[in-house]
């Protein structure tokens, strides 16, 4: 690993990343950057949250001059929250240097980005969809492209946009640089790479887990229908930070947010039939801490990179295994620690035990939390909000009134009293939600990657595991970052980015420009 200054980069770029505290660079960066400056075409695979988009932002950044009024790079996303994402992390790392980049999705206001293309950005960020919109329109023409970057090209593969990425990429010249980045690469990319890539260079960093190191993995055997109890206890005995639970279709998204949020946990849904503006607001609101569980389709599965998830719960299991490791890898990311659980019914565990051939990786049985450690969690929440106020606030305009209190009650009595009225009772609320059929085992051949070298330490430093995934506050968002490795990121949580487009199929999540249902029949690495 490497301290940024030895990729030659120039100071205004530098001065970016050292503002995004980024310390050390990461191995994939490593690898990536010095290839990617070259100008070979580059595929490039790492674990989840180890730092893909700089990876190909840094050299893509630095090789255009400020003075270039063309769109010489293109990117392209699945999903529209992720085209956003990115923008802003290509947007932060440009600063200093000034390059433009612009964000092209479908949902929003067509006008809105004509306009916004009139100032000529040099680099575009976009989803297949809305691109071949433009490009049709004229409003974008990609003659001077001169780099390409696929990034989760093998999800924009499943959702059908083969055939957009093709037309596309037709219209891209022959003389670029093109690259693919994803955590997994499955083998119906080495046919997407034989298309559309020229010796490209394949630089991995995946370890003998293809899931990221920091992340705990658990299951728990539930029934259909105790789902969301279990849900709940689990909520309250870990009392996460943030958490997204993925729910398999849309259906389920909606009734488990509602039903959430009629238990008064702080909830809301994204899929791919909420409107763009819908589909901001919730991740606004997640990325702002004032909901703190997601409830998502797979349409959050790729890419999304919000700071202080520390709990990913597949309500239902994902059908490959592929989807597991995208899912959970939305935790345990730049160095942090996560926990993920997903919830099995009798009849999938062997789809279970697939996903752990497949991932190579033991998920370890939990029992259901019980009624006492769920109502255990809770109170240790109130106690620790407690404290803090204890702590660190102002309270003197009440302590006339607590000592009055005292001289008539036991002081035990009395803080018990306040401690149940700030737990809230939980409202019981009837929940029903639509039983979802259990997926069924698949078989494919258990191999995941291509290297199999054991990784000693996160892609972020080396021993910074601490063991066991310990439950966090749920009020030190935003503060301390004692689970962070060797790379310290100095915290930025932003506002406004997110992802997604879709599944055609109506029974899964349309992600908003999906042409056809994927197709799962492929086996899962590259060989
Ligand atoms: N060198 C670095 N040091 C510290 N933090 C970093 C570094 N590089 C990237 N990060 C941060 O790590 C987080 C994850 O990065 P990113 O989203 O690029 O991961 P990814 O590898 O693309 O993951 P995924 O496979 O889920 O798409 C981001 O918040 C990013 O800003
Ligand atoms: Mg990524």
């Amino acid at each position: 690993m490497k301290t940024f200054t030895e990729f030659g980069l120039e100071p205004k770029v530098l001065q970016a990343i050292t503002e995004l505290g980024f310390e050390e660079s990461t191995p994939i960066q490593d690898k990536s950057i010095p290839i990617a400056l070259g100008g070979s075409d580059l595929i490039g695979q790492a674990q989840t949250g180890t730092g893909k988009t700089a990876a190909f932002g840094i050299p893509l950044i630095s090789k255009i001059p400020v003075s270039e009024d063309r769109i010489v790079a293109l990117i392209m996303t699945p999903t529209r929250e992720l085209a956003i994402q990115v923008a802003e992390e290509i947007g932060k790392l440009s600063r200093y240097k000034g390059t433009r980049s612009l964000p092209i999705y479908g949902g929003q206001d067509i006008g809105r980005q004509i306009r916004a293309l009139k100032k000529k950005p040099q680099i575009i960020i976009g989803t297949p969809g809305r691109l071949l919109d433009h490009i049709n329109r004229k409003t974008i023409r990609l003659d001077d492209v001169q780099t390409v970057v696929l990034d989760e090209a093998d999800e924009m593969l499943d959702m059908g946009f083969m055939e957009d990425i093709t037309s596309i990429l037709s219209l891209v010249p022959e003389e670029r640089q093109t690259m693919l980045f994803s955590a997994t690469m499955p083998p119906n990319i080495q046919k997407l790479a034989q298309r559309f890539l020229k010796n490209p260079e394949h630089v991995s960093v995946i370890p003998k887990n293809i899931t990221a190191p920091l992340i705990e993995q658990a299951y728990i055997e539930v029934h259909e229908r105790q789902k969301f109890e279990a849900l709940s206890r689990l909520l309250d005995m870990e009392s996460p930070e943030l958490a997204i639970v993925f729910g398999r279709t849309k259906r389920r998204v909606d009734e488990l947010s509602e039903a959430l949020q009629k238990r008064g946990y702080s909830a809301d849904g994204l899929h791919g039939d909420l409107s763009q503006n819908q589909r901001d607001n919730v991740m606004r609101k997640f990325r702002d801490g004032s909901i703190d569980v997601l409830v998502a389709t797979d349409v959050a599965a790729r890419g999304l990179d919000v700071s202080g998830v520390t709990h990913v719960i597949n309500f239902d299991l994902p059908q490959d295994p592929e989807s597991y490791v995208h899912r959970i890898g939305r935790t345990g990311r730049a160095g942090k620690e996560g926990i993920a659980y997903s919830f099995v019914t009798p009849r999938e565990i062997d789809h279970l035990h697939f996903i752990e051939k497949v991932t190579r990786q033991r998920i370890a049985r939990k029992p259901l939390p019980s009624m006492a450690e769920a109502i255990e969690g809770k109170q240790r929440v109130t106690a620790e909000r407690l404290l803090e106020i204890v702590q660190n606030e102002e309270f003197s305009e009440f302590k006339a009134s607590a000592i009055q209190l005292l001289e008539r009650y036991d002081s035990v009595h009395l803080l018990a009293a306040a401690m149940k009225l700030l737990t809230g009772e939980k409202k019981d609320v009837n929940v029903e939600l639509t039983p979802e059929d259990p997926i069924r085992a698949k078989k494919r051949r258990p191999d995941v990657r291509s290297s199999g070298r054991r990784f000693s330490g996160g892609p972020f430093g080396s021993g910074n595991r601490s063991g066991s995934g310990t439950p966090r506050g749920r009020d030190n968002r935003g503060g301390g970052d004692s689970n962070r490795g060797g790379y310290g990121k100095s915290g930025s949580r932003d506002g406004g980015r997110g992802r997604s487009e879709g599944r055609s199929d109506s029974r899964y999540d349309n992600r908003g420009e999906s042409r056809r249902p994927r197709s799962s029949s492929d086996d899962f690495v590259n060989k």
